[in-house]
């Protein structure tokens, strides 16, 4: 029997996420199975080979750690945790075992992408790893990651991880075909939806909870995933990781499941923050800065910078400014505070370090963060 999804053409994309939930790597007899992973490492693998970028959310941290516990030992929160850590270097090794390039374990927390500087720090780690072509695979922090520092669960993790690494597309792998008109398991006629313009109201109503032991939100965090995911301009993809064929298809650029859109595109919605977002002080750049910004969207070098005015930070957005007329030539996110700046202005970016002590990189704003006006 079919899910009921027409298949569809999946958008182009250069650069994904994709995660993939518990319920695919959670063997029945514990611990982890590679039945269904092995199929997605060969997505990932033939992604990759095509010349595209594959950052991995991977839950399974616990289930893999059941294997290791005595059952019907009683399991609270610090007994997760604890089977998070144990079960993870399981998870990692599941996913090197697929892999001849290098996987790299990333655990965040709420906490950390909440802070601008340790955002910015996870991004540029994130971006060198991909500029190395490893393959980053992402989870939550469970060791640290509770209460008020805890994400929730990896679906939402997937889609601040999407905005992060400036992902094109978030593929959302679970143990269903994608989002029906009500949970399959409850109410065997529900229709499947292809196609959703926006996540509303009336979506989140019809999205139920998790219909597994291993897995935790259901389609509700799915849903809540693609709206964040919307609000960046990246668009979702909910399929069936447990079909080989419609994963098979998905290397193809065809889709079986739901796509969910987002209503502007990346780059419209990061410009858009971008102008909208408030500034914490400026940098003064001379008119040649100005025309590399202005006309070939470059990034921003100490070389062309003057100075800067205010107390801001690392991460903080700002006003760029060119001396000659005052103009404001854009705005952006500083990857230096403002200190640092006023001492490498007119330095060559060779020159940070011994300036410094240290450096964030040649760019004192790079040319994704910045936005011409
Ligand atoms: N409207 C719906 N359409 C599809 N699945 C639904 C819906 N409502 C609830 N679900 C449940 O969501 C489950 C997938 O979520 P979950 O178990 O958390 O998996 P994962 O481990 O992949 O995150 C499905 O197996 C299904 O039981
Ligand atoms: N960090 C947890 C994942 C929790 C989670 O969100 O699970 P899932 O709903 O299966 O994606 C683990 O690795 O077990």
């Amino acid at each position: 029997m079919g899910s009921g999804f027409v298949e569809q053409a999946l958008p182009s994309w250069r650069r994904a996420v994709l995660k993939v939930g518990s319920s695919l790597l959670a063997a029945d007899e514990g611990g982890l199975s590679p039945r269904y992973a092995a199929a997605l490492a060969a997505f990932v693998e033939r992604s990759r080979a095509n010349g595209r970028d594959v950052v991995i959310v991977s839950s399974g941290a616990v289930a893999a750690g059941r294997a290791l516990a005595t059952p019907g030992q009683a399991m609270g929160l610090p007994a997760r945790q604890a089977l998070a850590a144990l079960g993870q270097t399981r998870l990692i090794a599941l996913w090197q075992g697929f892999f001849d390039a290098p996987v790299a374990q990333v655990l965040l927390t709420h906490d950390d992408l909440r802070h601008r500087r340790r955002y910015l720090n996870a991004r540029s780690t994130l971006r060198e790893l991909l500029a190395l072509r490893a393959i980053p695979v992402i989870n939550e922090n469970d060791t640290v990651a509770v209460d008020e520092l805890k994400l929730g669960d990896n679906d939402n993790l997937a889609a601040i991880v999407a905005a992060l690494v400036d992902a094109d597309i978030l593929l959302i792998a679970t143990d269903i075909g994608g989002l029906y008109s009500a949970n399959p398991r409850i109410a065997p006629d529900a229709a499947p939806i292809d196609d959703v313009a926006a996540v509303t109201p009336e979506l989140y109503a019809i999205a139920g909870g998790s219909g597994s032991r291993s897995g935790t939100g259901g389609m509700r965090t799915k849903l809540e995933a693609a709206e964040k995911a919307a609000a960046a301009g990246i668009e979702t993809i909910l399929f069936d990781g447990t079909d080989a064929t419609v994963v098979g298809r998905l290397a193809d650029g065809m889709l079986s499941g739901t796509r969910i859109r987002a209503p502007r595109t990346r780059l419209a919605a990061r410009k858009y923050w971008l102008r909208h977002a408030p500034s914490a002080g400026s940098i003064t750049i001379d008119p040649g800065a100005a025309r590399a910004v202005r006309e070939r969207g470059a990034s921003l070098l100490p070389g062309g910078v003057l100075g800067a005015t205010g107390d801001f930070a690392r991460g903080d957005v700002v006003e760029i400014a060119c001396e000659e007329d005052g103009l404001p030539v854009g705005r952006g996110i500083s990857q230096y505070a403002a200190v640092d700046i006023r001492r490498i202005a007119r330095k060559h970016t060779r020159d940070i370090d011994a300036v410094l002590g240290y450096s964030y990189g040649e760019n004192v704003i790079h040319r994704d963060d910045l936005v011409a006006l």
